[in-house]
């Protein structure tokens, strides 16, 4: 709703009143019709003012209203009602303008901005587009290139950068309402002719061809099929090319056509998971709500290897005082001079000083006694980390909490080992540390709530999409990637190549296909944890059994290719080859394809032709067939946390949800259905067998994706 008082006399002040962010509801929307009119018919009032309450403008158009049947006024008449006012009308920006919120003070006659205010057109990150007259307005204020960039990307920018961009005409340090009634008072009575943005033409802007062409290229080859950005691009061209009116026809339709496809639904899900993944609950019934973290005011991490470092500047950024340990004297020095140079190059693009006292290097692990929590960091041996913990155990301060980083090591059992099993987490950053948003908090039976709720708030601090799972072999993230991995080795030896694979993964919308990023992250590591479990054989044995191991297929191939020094990009060579090592741009390599020839030969496999539906069903579906596994033994709590893992850590296409909001698009009917279909042709192969949870949600119907919950809870409380 919004409230309506006259201060000062004769200004009338409206209040939006939504909590949390005042978003523009159908009551807000009603509310700002009806008291924009009282101030209008009111012959004391002379100007007036809109804001929000509890230091936040508008965060936009209500998103949960989305998925209904939306009712109350419409945005794009209220907006225009405010702009043809014979009043002026002044937007006092406290906290955020954003979407809808930003359009409604656009179309204000003038914005007064608090200096710590963000202001932006995120539509974008839903799917949509500034639809209530922004794609219209913003470029005829502060012109189509400015506009573009604001609009395609969704950024939020300062109050300065607006004040400099011109999209508000004032700043204050002070209190924000009160300079904007000052304001308002004092151009009560002027011309409000100027002030009506959407009268204006755009600012010139020369060779508008070149310009959008150029633009629209680059949308195109960073939205990797995301349909919102390109309509943003066609939006703010017809604001460039047509007049007013027609610009916001042409805004509709676009509009119409973004606000029911399943991009727009699949990022709006996504806004909504991210925000859910913090109210976090463990199977012992413990939850976020109920669970106190204990403050961390200094914090260790021992280990500096790439991923130490990485998780070293993290937390010195947070502004934490960090002990940075390793115990060799070269590699300490190598490390505090990397940090320092991260931490450096971090502060320049944020534009403020680097915490470089922030920490402390040394290389005895006595100097953590007093800190609050600890990162081990160390390399993925089990007998090593072990020792650490016990070491740590011996060193710090009671109930200092520590942390493992570690990928695929068992944190139960590392916990065993420690006097406290309850101060143990895991705590799975992705490379490099300080850059990637992701962090699984892994919890074992033993650790406490009080250490999950610790881990997960650190990991907030850190500006990560923080997952709190289950420990199992893989966590959530790797333990998934498995059966999508092999799945694509499979393809590989039934006819496709790796250019195929990735390909038909990249149109997907993933940012590199298997095999491309597996060069990546190298080779030699998956090689490694197969060693581990006794998969690699040396030998050259050929045919059907040799490809069978512990019960079930298995491709040697990329053993083979770690056998040939095939490590990809660091060696120059894996799935593809590199002009030299370390070198980024993948090219096909013919001696792989006749490689791949003869591995046929040798094996009497006779290659098909493959289709891009085939690879996308077999990897996709057996990574999301591993998902519901994951459900079901309640690893993760609820699809969001799986969703929001592979979108923030694995690069899942965003606008398509994440896996398992994706299997709710295709139906679970059609993956249980094709999955059967692939499994009954390789029956050998177990993660393409169908998990009882998908065949049990399908028998009951195939609830939509929020309703999983309640299914799965149900169905556990039955066994
Ligand atoms: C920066 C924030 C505002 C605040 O951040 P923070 O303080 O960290 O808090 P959060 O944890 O993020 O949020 C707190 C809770 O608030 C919920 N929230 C936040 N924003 C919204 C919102 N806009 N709507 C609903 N709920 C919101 C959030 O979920 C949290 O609750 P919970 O924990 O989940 O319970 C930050 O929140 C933020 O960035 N918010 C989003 C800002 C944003 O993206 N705004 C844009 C929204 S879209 C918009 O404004 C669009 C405008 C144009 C609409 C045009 C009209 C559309 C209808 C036309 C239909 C066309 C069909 C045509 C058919 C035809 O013609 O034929």
């Amino acid at each position: 709703m919004a409230e309506y008082n006259r201060v000062s006399e004769c200004v009338g002040l409206i209040t939006l009143r939504n909590p949390p962010v005042n978003a523009l509801s159908a009551a807000v929307r009603q509310g700002i019709v009806d008291t924009v009119q009282r101030a209008l018919s009111d012959p004391n009032v002379k100007s007036v003012v809109i804001c929000g309450q509890n230091g936040i403008f508008c965060g936009g158009a209500d998103i949960k209203e989305f998925g209904s049947n939306m009712t109350g006024p419409p945005l794009i008449p209220m907006i225009h009602a405010i702009e043809s006012a014979n009043k002026p009308v002044v937007a006092a920006i406290e906290g955020s303008a954003l979407g809808g919120g930003l359009e409604l003070a656009l179309g204000c006659h003038y914005r007064i901005a608090h200096s710590k205010a963000r202001l932006g057109l995120p539509e974008v990150s839903l799917g949509l587009l500034p639809a209530a007259g922004g794609s219209q307005r913003l470029p005829r204020l502060i012109g189509v290139p400015a506009a573009l960039n604001l609009i395609t990307t969704g950024r939020h920018v300062t109050a300065a950068e607006a004040l400099q961009l011109g999209i508000v005409d004032q700043v204050t340090d002070h209190n924000t309402v009160d300079a904007a009634v000052k304001f308002a008072l004092s151009v009560a009575g002027r011309s409000l002719d100027p002030r009506r943005i959407s009268t204006h033409p755009c600012p010139q802007q020369p060779d508008l061809d070149a310009l959008f062409e150029e633009v629209m290229q680059k949308v195109r080859q960073s939205a990797r099929g995301a349909i919102a950005p390109i309509a943003c691009v066609q939006a703010v061209r017809a604001a460039a090319t047509l007049p007013y009116a027609q610009g916001m026809e042409r805004e509709r339709e676009l509009m119409a056509t973004l606000f029911t496809s399943g991009q727009a639904r699949a990022l709006q899900y996504c806004f909504f998971a991210e925000r859910a993944v913090g109210r976090w609950r463990m199977p012992s019934g413990a939850r976020w709500d109920t669970s106190k973290p204990r403050p961390v005011h200094k914090a260790a991490v021992i280990g500096l290897g790439t991923m130490g470092r990485g998780i070293t500047v993290a937390l010195a950024q947070t502004g934490l005082s960090v002990i940075a340990v390793e115990t060799q004297e070269k590699q300490l020095m190598e490390a505090k001079q990397a940090i320092s140079g991260m931490l450096e190059r971090g502060a320049k693009r944020r534009g403020v000083a680097p915490a470089l006292d922030g920490v402390i290097y040394s290389q005895n692990i006595q100097a953590v006694a007093d800190v609050d929590l600890v990162i081990e960091a160390v390399f993925e041996d089990i007998a090593l980390k072990t020792k650490v913990f016990q070491q740590l155990s011996a060193v710090c301060k009671p109930g200092t909490l520590l942390c493992t980083n570690t990928s695929a090591l068992d944190v139960d059992q590392l916990a065993s080992e420690t006097p406290n099993p309850e101060l143990v987490v895991g705590m799975h950053f992705f490379a490099p540390a300080h850059v990637m948003k992701l962090l699984e908090v892994v919890y074992g039976p033993r650790s406490s709530p009080q250490a999950v709720a610790t881990a997960m708030q650190l990991g907030k601090k850190m500006g990560k999409a923080s997952v709190a799972v289950g420990n199992c072999r893989g966590f959530v993230g790797n333990r998934m990637l498995k059966p999508y991995i092999e799945e694509a080795f499979f393809l590989l030896e039934e006819g496709a190549t790796p250019e195929l694979v990735d390909q038909a993964l990249e149109e997907f919308g993933f940012p590199m296909g298997v095999f491309r990023m597996s060069d990546l992250s190298g080779l030699d590591v998956g090689w490694r944890v197969r060693k581990g479990d006794g998969l690699v054989e040396p030998g050259t044995a050929s045919g059907r059994s040799a490809r069978i191991r512990q019960g079930r297929r298995y491709s040697p191939l990329g053993d083979l290719l770690c056998e040939e020094g095939r490590f990809g990009q660091k060696t120059g060579r894996g799935w593809y080859q590199y002009d030299k090592p370390g070198s980024r741009v993948a090219r096909s390599d013919p001696w792989l394809h006749s490689f791949l020839g003869a591995y046929r030969a040798q094996h009497g496999l006779v290659a098909r032709r493959i289709d891009h539906q085939e690879v996308l069903e077999r990897c996709l579906y057996a990574l999301i067939n591993e998902g519901f596994h994951i459900l079901d033994d309640g690893i993760a709590a609820g699809p969001e946390d799986i969703d929001v893992i592979y979108v923030s850590g694995y690069g899942w296409p965003r606008h398509r949800g994440g896996p398992m909001f994706y299997a709710n698009m295709v139906g679970l009917a059609k993956v249980l259905e094709r999955l059967e279909h692939y499994q009954q042709l390789h029956p050998e192969v177990p993660h393409l067998q169908p998990s009882s949870l998908l065949r049990r949600l399908v028998a009951s119907g195939s609830p939509p994706i929020h309703k999983w919950g309640e299914a799965i809870k149900k169905l556990h409380s039955q066994l």
